[in-house]
């Protein structure tokens, strides 16, 4: 792959790996934790000698990559599905793994491959030498909570730890030696016996160099100030590649086609400008409801484009690898730290630099507090001097004290002129509508903690249709809304699947 030397995740884990020992990985995102755990593992496969044949099982296909249910699935159903010769079983992505709802699955999957440690006596233990050869198992995570700790219990054994920052565990041990409490020892005696991170002290692991900002948007000015702090970063650095995130499909869709089209600049632009984008860059969208094709496109493409805009649901927040991303702006709130952290890891990877921006509304300033608690502080963003960067037809030394964002003048002249070319089309018009409404439906679905930070209730709606550039909230979207909350109470159905935020808002 042409790398030189190994990241210093690298350094850390090969060796230890190559050595054959259980291992968790806490490191930050972009740090090369997937080469961490593929070159050993590669290596050990590329040394058998005779080669490995089909016949051989899961091992003839060398490696298998699988969801936790489809792989339970074969594993039960499957009869050539043939795994004797198993000898590594990693997690990647390990706290979503179990926030997903995968941790009965892994279970049964760690029974059915006898590679489940702490249940010693179990039936399904007995299963334990089905492999001929020494397993090793794998935890690899950019972030560290109780439902880490808890694949970690269920799944390693002996773990050597990597990357986890000593002051974090209690009487500075490792997880060494966590088998020998048996099975029936709760998580509090392994937290008290020091043998276990404590599952209060959630671990985030940034990249150091990632400037961290947010700013705080009042709802109605929102668009205006996406489009104008996306302006201003494409302007100043004509080589840029930004990413923002948004809560629903709906939204990708319409910002996707408005800054696609919107041309027209306030006031006073020259007439060759008219002609230019307003946000001169190429522009691509990812979200689920995408064909499989599209999004394998659009994704070949911004991964080769040197300056390009992504617009995205979380779909792009975890995992996936774009080189040289300068800054993730999230537009509508991540919802857990988690995702927080996920989302701004798809920059500043490998020691490069990285800037990530975090839209407030001043209702959800709150959330800054949530993320402090994870040990994730941020800068406020000098939006002031951004807005006052911009120049306005006939208004050169327009008055620079004002009272509000709102009352901006450049504020004012692009939130008017938006609204004009949304209203124009009826097909922007559809657009804005069907994002506006699912924007709601994403907002009402967060849940704990959270659900206090981002209330509807606190929401202006006809606010809200405003950062969709519609004049007024359309009766019609506040009737199908009301409509879905009613179908949400009553069907038991729709209950059960908002456990999670993501969940609802299709991603
Ligand atoms: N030793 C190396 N030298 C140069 N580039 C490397 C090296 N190792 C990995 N890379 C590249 O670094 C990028 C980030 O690696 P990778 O995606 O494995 O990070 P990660 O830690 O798994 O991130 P995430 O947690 O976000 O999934 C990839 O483009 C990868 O090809």
């Amino acid at each position: 792959m042409g790398f030189k030397v190994p990241t210093l995740i690298q350094a850390q884990a090969i060796p230890v790996i190559l050595s054959g020992k259980h291992v968790l990985v806490n490191a930050a995102t972009g740090t090369g934790k997937t080469v961490a755990y593929l070159a050993p593992v590669i290596h050990h496969l590329q040394k058998y000698d005779p080669r490995i044949q089909r016949s051989d099982g899961t091992f003839g296909i060398s490696i298998l990559v699988a969801t936790p249910g489809r792989l339970l699935d074969h594993l039960k159903n499957t009869s050539s599905f043939s795994y004797s010769s198993l000898r590594w079983i990693i997690f990647d992505e390990a706290d979503r793994i179990l926030e997903l709802g995968f941790g009965k699955d892994i279970e049964e999957i760690l029974d059915l491959l006898g590679s489940r440690h702490n249940k010693p006596h179990s039936k399904e233990n007995a299963n334990s030498s089905i492999s001929e050869f020494q397993r090793q198992n794998l935890l690899l995570s950019a972030t560290l909570n109780e439902k880490v700790n808890n694949l970690a219990k269920m799944s390693l054994e002996n773990p050597i730890t990597i990357g986890i920052d000593d002051k974090k565990l209690p009487m500075s041990l490792p997880l060494e030696g966590l088998e020998s409490f048996g099975s029936d020892v709760s998580c509090d005696e392994l937290e008290h016996s020091g043998n276990i991170v404590s599952s209060s002290n959630e671990e985030y692991k940034l990249p150091s160099q990632l400037v961290q900002r947010y700013v705080k948007v009042p709802c109605g000015s929102r668009l205006v100030i996406l489009l104008s702090v996306l302006k201003s970063l494409f302007d100043r650095e004509s080589s840029n590649k930004i990413v923002v995130f948004f809560s629903t499909c709906d939204a990708v869709d319409f910002h996707y086609s408005l800054l696609s089209e919107f041309r027209s600049i306030p006031s006073s632009q020259p007439e060759a400008e008219l002609k230019q984008l307003f946000v001169k860059c190429k522009i691509f969208r990812l979200h689920g409801s995408m064909k499989h094709e599209d999004r394998r496109t659009t994704f070949q493409s911004f991964k080769k484009e040197e300056s390009a805009l992504l617009l995205s649901t979380d779909v792009a927040a975890r995992g996936l690898d774009f080189p040289k991303v300068r800054c993730i702006i999230q537009y509508d709130s991540p919802g857990e730290a988690t995702e927080y952290v996920h989302r701004v890891g798809r920059t500043a990877r490998l020691e490069e630099r990285g800037d990530s921006l975090l839209f407030l509304q001043p209702v959800e300033m709150d959330y800054l507090q949530h993320l402090e608690k994870h040990g994730v502080s941020l800068m406020e963003y000098p939006l002031l001097k951004v807005l006052d960067s911009f120049p306005l037809y006939g208004q050169k030394h327009h008055v620079k004290k004002f009272v509000s964002i709102e009352m901006h003048p450049w504020v004012l002249t692009l939130q008017k002129t938006l609204e004009f070319f949304v209203l124009a089309e009826a097909r922007m018009k559809k657009l804005a509508k069907d994002a506006f409404c699912s924007w709601i439906r994403a907002y009402t679905a967060h849940r704990g903690e959270l659900k206090r930070i981002f209330m509807v209730k606190k929401l202006h709606l006809g606010h809200v249709a405003k950062s969709f550039a519609l004049k007024e909230q359309p009766s019609l979207v506040g009737q199908s809304f009301q409509m879905q909350k009613k179908k949400r109470k009553g069907d038991p159905k729709h209950r059960g699947l908002s456990k999670k935020r993501r969940d609802t808002s299709k991603s």
